[in-house]
């Protein structure tokens, strides 16, 4: 039986132009990706992209208007029990009960699995290692601090040994410590070989753990790629970022009209440009920033990265 479902791609996911839309607006449009064992793929893009629902339909949370996604060989649409096993599943929202202990939550999730007896047992212990928390087990998760609650969440997603481990901004609202820490498991978990699928709307996660990043925005992935394919796509252009005591909007206006300005885009009191030559750009910004009295607190020219890809493909800059 199996046989006849295996399609012969070694890819642990392959997503095909999926669609979904809510009461008439577009959410995902035309979303197609595929991640490979051991390949940690981030979906990188603002609130509202889209991510979360592409994360749902992928998880047989949500039926799509279409589009079809193959886990480890078993269509979605026609084996989704199959294809769902395969799946670790951590949403944003924290499910967890406070008044029980580590130990005993995943033991909770893991007879959800339906693992039961040693078995369970040796994988809780295992897990609880693997997110770090293995010496707070005995603990309730009300004395817990968010991203500790957060490495718990993604250690039940981990019980039943999934071949595709799906994060959904596990880092958001979480102390420094604790994202760091789930940095960490999740770069060794890709290293084990699990394949990973990861959303973010921060770029420096997406750049220092994924191994290829698919841009997203209004629903549309715009870009994929490797960080350097991606930012290749820049040729030789560089970033400047301003601040700006005065009239951004009015400098943002002249920057437009610079024939070496590719995007321009004000965020509060900061304009940030996509360039070409930066360094030799930068006085002629400075003339007419004086011209248009437009004080420039700080100026810094640097080289593209994936917030800069997104700039120019998007015409935005990714924020909070
Ligand atoms: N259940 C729903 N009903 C109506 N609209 C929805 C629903 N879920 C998502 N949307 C809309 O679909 C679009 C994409 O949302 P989605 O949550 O997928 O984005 P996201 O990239 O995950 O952002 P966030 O990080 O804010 O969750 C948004 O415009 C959102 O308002």
């Amino acid at each position: 039986m199996t046989s006849t479902v295996l399609t012969g791609t070694a890819d642990v996911l392959t997503v095909t132009g999926l669609r979904k839309g809510f009461d008439g607006r577009i959410a995902v449009d035309d979303v197609g990706f595929h991640i490979a064992p051991g390949e940690t793929y981030g979906l990188l893009g603002p609130n509202g992209a889209g991510k979360t629902t592409t994360l749902r339909i992928l998880c047989g949370l949500l039926a799509p208007e279409a589009g079809s996604a193959v886990i480890g060989g078993f269509p979605m649409n026609r084996f989704a029990r199959e294809a769902k096993a395969l799946v670790g599943y951590v949403p944003q929202e924290v499910a967890l009960y406070p008044d029980l202990t580590a130990r005993e939550n995943l033991r909770f999730f893991g007879r959800l699995y339906r693992l039961r007896g040693a078995t369970l047992a040796r994988r809780i212990d295992e897990v609880l290692e693997l997110v770090g928390l293995a010496d707070r087990a005995g603990e309730k998760v009300e004395t817990f601090s968010g991203g500790m609650r957060r490495r718990l969440n993604i250690g039940a997603g981990l019980l039943h040994r999934p071949t595709l481990l799906v994060l959904d901004e596990p880092t958001v609202g979480v102390d420094p410590q604790s994202r760091h820490a789930i940095m960490e498991s999740v770069h060794s978990f890709g290293a084990a070989g699990l394949a990973v699928l990861y959303t973010t709307h921060y770029m420096e996660e997406a750049e220092r753990l994924c191994d290829r990043v698919g841009i997203i925005d209004h629903g549309r992935l715009v870009a994929e790629g490797t960080r350097r394919e991606l930012v290749a796509r820049l040729g030789e252009r560089d970033r400047i970022t301003l601040t700006v005591d005065g009239d951004v909007a009015a400098l943002a206006a002249a920057c437009r009209e610079l024939s070496e300005v590719d995007s321009v885009d004000v965020a509060g009191g900061e304009l940030h440009l996509i360039v070409r030559d930066g360094r030799r750009l930068l006085p002629t910004v400075f003339d007419v920033a004086e011209r248009l009295r437009s004080g420039i607190r700080s100026a810094e020219v640097t080289e593209p990265d994936l917030e800069a890809v997104f700039l120019h493909l998007t015409g935005t800059a990714l924020r909070e």
